[in-house]
């Protein structure tokens, strides 16, 4: 044992020593101690099939195999694969070979030329039909003018002969399994397949692998193999004792693959949606999140869409059978603004408002029923406000539609506040995302005045449409009581994450795929 610290600093110089040295110290061939197991047991067999290796090498059958195949890479042994074809009757073959082949029984029943009729009458038609074709091709018989013409003999077939060989043995050991070989002086290879082929056999297949020593195995085995007892682990007992100088370490197979680690890591979406999230903090903005569930009112009326918009039927919106009561506070200005356009001087949608239709609930078909809620409570400026948060429309599924979708909504209400700069604000955004060049396309949007589309240019895709945006109208502010001017977008997310991540299927994004998941480098689009 180590005395004290400078003895403790040899000692491990020492073991490193030994163990870096000793992993590298190889003979010519690097056997590993089961491939000199396996070697030995086949210098002794010469050849052997892998049950006799097992017995000697006190291997496993997978482990002798395995080190077989190493030693024929290395040129010390060979490895021969023997396919042996192994046959039975089967129910059909089984019944011929009592009764005979259908040809058989047909020439055998015959007193002189017989009209094929007539042995319909004593045999099926079936066979008939089967014994026909093999008489003709077998040249027992000939067929002039519907009558069979028997041949002058019949003489039996090795087909026969197979039959009634394989009959014989299934009943001698008890078996019609198709455990049997068949001598090829029993049967030619046209003979066998044609017997196949109307489904008289069964047959089986069975590889057996013999392994063989090459003469280089041979003379490396004649030099003396030492199996030395193999260190995988070190223990205190071996470090005490000082053995493990003597000992003989398992090399490190530094080849071998690993198997791959996946560091624990958000769904990529999840991190697209926190960068976008992060980027609007950055900007000043606060956070504000709303209920899934609202009512028409606050989803569609309080933003000025009339009760006739298309939007608002079955196709696009999931419809609750729940209501929610109309805000008392704004509902007669929210009639009044849908009637006659109220105090904004607008001349409204006309018709009858009815507050029973923005009773009923709807899951929210955009987030901006969201904003402008909360715009509803703080009527005030200024205001910096976004949510990102999932919207729900009855959307047939496809690559690019889903009836569930992320959106990213925001607005921005001070005294002023101009068109020009809700366009800054939303090239500033995709700007920070990574693209580069934004457009602006006008757009229709029935709570904003004027409506934009913005683009982001894709290379090879070209401007794609990321969403709406707009300054609110006065139908939409003055029912609320708000005076300022806002600014106000709602943008696609998945879109972002097609782009972003180059899906082609949106679908992709909610489905579960650990080994997409697992395999998204973080870094690699967001
Ligand atoms: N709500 C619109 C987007 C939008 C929001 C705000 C202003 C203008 C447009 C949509 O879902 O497509």
């Amino acid at each position: 044992m180590a005395e004290n610290i400078k003895d403790e600093f040899h000692l491990g110089n020492k073991l490193i020593h030994v163990l870096i040295f000793r992993c590298f110290e190889m003979t010519d061939y690097d056997l590993t101690n089961n491939e000199k197991k396996v070697l030995l047991a086949l210098n002794e067999l010469e050849t052997a099939e892998l049950k006799d290796i097992v017995e000697i090498s006190s291997l496993n059958g997978d482990a002798s195999m395995q080190a077989a195949f190493l030693l024929e890479e290395k040129g010390l042994a060979k490895v021969d694969e023997e396919t042996t074809e192994l046959y039975g009757l089967s129910g059909e073959g089984k019944e011929y070979a009592e009764a005979g082949l259908p040809e058989r029984q047909i020439i055998d029943s015959l007193e002189g030329e017989t009209p094929l009729e007539d042995l319909r009458n004593s045999f099926s038609p079936q066979l008939v039909g089967i014994a026909t074709g093999w008489l003709l091709k077998k040249k027992w018989a000939k067929i002039e003018d519907g009558v069979l013409v028997p041949a002058d003999s019949a003489p039996k077939g090795q087909d026969e002969e197979v039959l009634s060989d394989l009959y014989e043995n299934s009943l001698e050991n008890n078996t019609f399994d198709p455990v049997f070989e068949l001598p090829a002086e029993l049967a030619s290879e046209k003979v066998i397949s044609d017997l196949l082929k109307r489904k008289l056999l069964d047959k089986e297949e069975y590889t057996t692998r013999r392994i063989l020593i090459t003469a280089a195995g041979k003379s490396y085995a004649s030099k003396g193999i030492e199996i030395t007892e193999e260190i995988a682990q070190i223990t205190p007992e071996l470090l005490k004792s000082g053995d493990w100088e003597n000992k003989y370490y398992r090399p490190y197979k530094v080849q071998k693959p690993v198997k791959p680690i996946y560091g624990a890591k958000a769904h990529p979406y999840q991190r697209l949606i926190d960068q976008m999230r992060q980027i609007f903090l950055e900007m000043g903005f606060t956070e504000i999140k709303g209920d899934i569930i609202q009512s028409s009112f606050w989803n569609f009326d309080a933003l000025f869409q009339p009760q006739d918009h298309p939007a608002r039927e079955m196709q696009d919106t999931f419809h609750l059978d729940s209501r929610s009561e109309t805000p008392e506070k704004y509902v007669d200005k929210i009639r009044a603004v849908h009637e006659n356009g109220g105090e904004t001087g607008s001349c409204g949608w006309g018709g009858r408002w009815s507050s029973e239709i923005a009773e009923k609930d709807v899951l929210r078909t955009h987030t901006t029923s969201v904003t402008v809620k909360y715009l509803a409570d703080n009527p005030v400026g200024p205001v910096k406000a976004f949510c990102i948060d999932r919207a729900y429309r009855r959307e047939t599924i496809d690559p690019t539609h889903t009836p569930e979708f992320e959106q990213l909504e925001g607005v921005v209400m001070d005294k002023d506040m101009s068109f020009a700069d809700l366009l800054g604000c939303l090239k500033e955004f995709y700007n920070r995302m990574g693209f580069e060049e934004v457009r602006f396309r006008p757009g229709y949007f029935p709570y904003t005045e004027p409506s934009v589309e913005p683009e982001v240019w894709i290379d090879g895709l070209g401007w794609v449409e990321l969403g709406g945006a707009g300054v609110f109208r006065k139908e939409v502010t003055t029912p609320l009581g708000i005076t300022e001017p806002v600014l106000a977008w709602g943008l696609g997310v998945s879109r972002v994450a097609m782009l972003k991540l180059g899906l082609k299927d949106l679908r992709e994004l909610y489905q579960s795929d650990i080994d997409w998941l697992r395999k998204s480098e973080i870094g690699k689009g967001i």
